[in-house]
């Protein structure tokens, strides 16, 4: 049979782009759509513009501190529009920049909603039916807002990078990612944070003992927490304050409330069904190793698969069903010992086993701490300590996973995490020569 497309890919974001880009590269026909702006979540409302007020809300310690170093810093001014808009601009600019480098590998860009009509067949918003050999379904995942009254008073993510003014009182749902970004980054800008909770544990999955460093530094600075609590009301006030009410705390006045409780998969009105595509309950699409869903001519890759959302993950998965599909490589995706941070003040990163898991798993393990000021810090006069931590499995030596907190953690990380997934020993570490003055020597004198 004769197809418009051999790949229609639904979805311009990180996944998708990838997947359409490197199968045109390989001489498919392809075309993607995007309903909202290529680029998808991480160029365009995560971690691009997140990373980039990351930075801009580090300039209030930064500023803080270089009085300590002899700078004759005058008082200074936040202007959160020239950042809002600054970043927005960049934004665009590499949306631009996507956009031209799936056109110059001859990718399509239909810039609508498509669903899902048949096993090879999509629809277009504007009413238009294409065939493809191949679909594959790159559409991310979507913030989940909570089922309360008052809820739609609250933003996400999404709407946070377009705020008009700043919050002097913000309440965030959730303690995962992007609570512990947005805390630290409104938190920086001057406003007061409180952190809502229902359960008492921050950013499962990390070791223990760094999100307990993350949360003590995090109450230093007055960033508050509520656990064990859940949202019962929220009520709009005249002025535009909210009062908020949870189980087990008094309510909380506060100018902005953003959910990040995670996010679910946006399979939701894509047709999958009349299709038979099998979801999980969390409306997730059922993929094989190869990305392939239940149907043979549909495969999906990206946070809508539910595996790890994280882009790079999203992209190896795209480049591995381009590769497998149209570059007659067989590819799949190695899911050990993905490296991930956490973008908060201070900064966390890690990769393998956390000691808690590495005990269930490992057994016999030993464990190597390096619990320091930054030299920086105590010259700031800054009381903010920096904790590393190596997992090693005790019989093999082997490394088995790396978990810090501190400035430029992740950027340390990055590169522990090679020396992890090639499964050097510890003596390995131990044998190679100090880099001083750094923070990352720490890693080669543990003892
Ligand atoms: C605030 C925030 C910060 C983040 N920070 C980081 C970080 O620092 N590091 C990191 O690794 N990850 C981060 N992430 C996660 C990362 O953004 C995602 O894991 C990644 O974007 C997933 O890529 P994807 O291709 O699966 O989906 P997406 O990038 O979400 O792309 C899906 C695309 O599909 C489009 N779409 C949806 N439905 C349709 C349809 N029916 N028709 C046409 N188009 C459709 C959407 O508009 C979207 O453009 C962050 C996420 C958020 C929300
Ligand atoms: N630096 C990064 O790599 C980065 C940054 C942001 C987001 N992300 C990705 O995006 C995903 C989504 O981020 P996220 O922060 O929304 O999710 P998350 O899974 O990290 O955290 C969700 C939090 O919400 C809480 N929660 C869940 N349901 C709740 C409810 N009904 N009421 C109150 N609290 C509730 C959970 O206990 C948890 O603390 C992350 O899992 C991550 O993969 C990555």
């Amino acid at each position: 049979m004769n197809y418009d497309y051999d790949l229609f890919v639904i979805g311009a974001g990180s996944g998708g782009v990838r997947a359409a880009r490197v199968s045109a590269a390989y001489g498919a026909r392809v075309a993607v759509a995007e309903e909202h702006k290529v680029g998808g979540t991480c160029v365009i409302r995560g971690c691009v513009p997140k990373k980039l007020l990351v930075y801009g809300a580090h300039f209030a310690e930064d500023l803080a501190d270089a009085r300590r170093f002899g700078w004759n810093v005058p008082k200074c001014d936040f202007h959160w529009p020239t950042l809002r808009d600054n970043v927005l601009a960049e934004v665009e600019r590499i949306q631009g920049l996507y956009t031209e480098t799936l056109e110059r590998h001859s990718v399509e860009v239909i810039r609508q909603r498509a669903t899902v009509s048949g096993p090879n067949q999509v629809t277009l918003a504007d009413g238009r039916i294409v065939t493809a050999k191949t679909i594959l379904i790159a559409v991310g995942a979507t913030p989940v807002v909570p089922d309360f009254p008052g809820a739609e008073h609250g933003i996400t993510s999404n709407e946070a990078f377009h705020l008009e003014a700043l919050p002097k009182r913000v309440v965030i749902a959730g303690a995962g990612y992007i609570a512990n970004e947005f805390a630290g980054i409104f938190h920086q800008f001057g406003a007061h944070v409180t952190l809502v909770n229902r359960s008492d544990v921050i950013l499962r999955g990390y070791d223990e003992t760094i999100r307990d460093r993350l949360l003590t530094i995090s109450m230093m600075k007055g960033i508050e927490f509520r656990f064990h609590a859940a949202f019962e009301q929220v009520e709009k006030k005249e002025d535009g304050s909210l009062r908020i009410q949870m189980t087990n705390c008094e309510p909380v006045e506060a100018d902005l409330l953003m959910f990040a409780v995670g996010r679910r998969p946006n399979t939701d009105g894509l047709g999958l069904d009349s299709v038979g595509v099998t979801l999980d309950d969390q409306g997730a699409i059922v993929v094989d190793a190869d990305n392939r869903s239940s149907v043979d001519s549909i495969y999906a890759v990206g946070d809508v698969t539910n595996r790890v959302q994280l882009t790079p993950v999203a992209i190896r998965e795209g480049q591995a069903f381009a590769d497998t599909l149209f570059g007659n490589k067989p590819t799949r995706v190695d899911y050990e010992n993905i490296p991930s941070a956490v973008f908060s003040h201070p900064p966390m990163a890690g990769v393998g086993l956390t000691e808690g898991q590495a005990r269930n798993k490992v057994g016999s393990i030993k464990t190597y701490t390096a619990d320091f000021r930054p030299m920086k810090n105590v010259l700031a006069g800054r009381n903010e300590r920096a904790l590393y931590k190596m997992i090693v499995d005790a019989q093999t030596d082997e490394v088995i996973g790396i978990h810090m907190i501190g400035p430029d953690a992740p950027e340390i990380l990055q590169a522990a995490a090679i020396a992890v997934k090639a499964k050097l020993k510890k003596s390995q570490f131990d044998e190679v020569v100090a880099l001083h003055p750094t923070m990352a020597e720490e890693l080669v004198l543990m003892k």
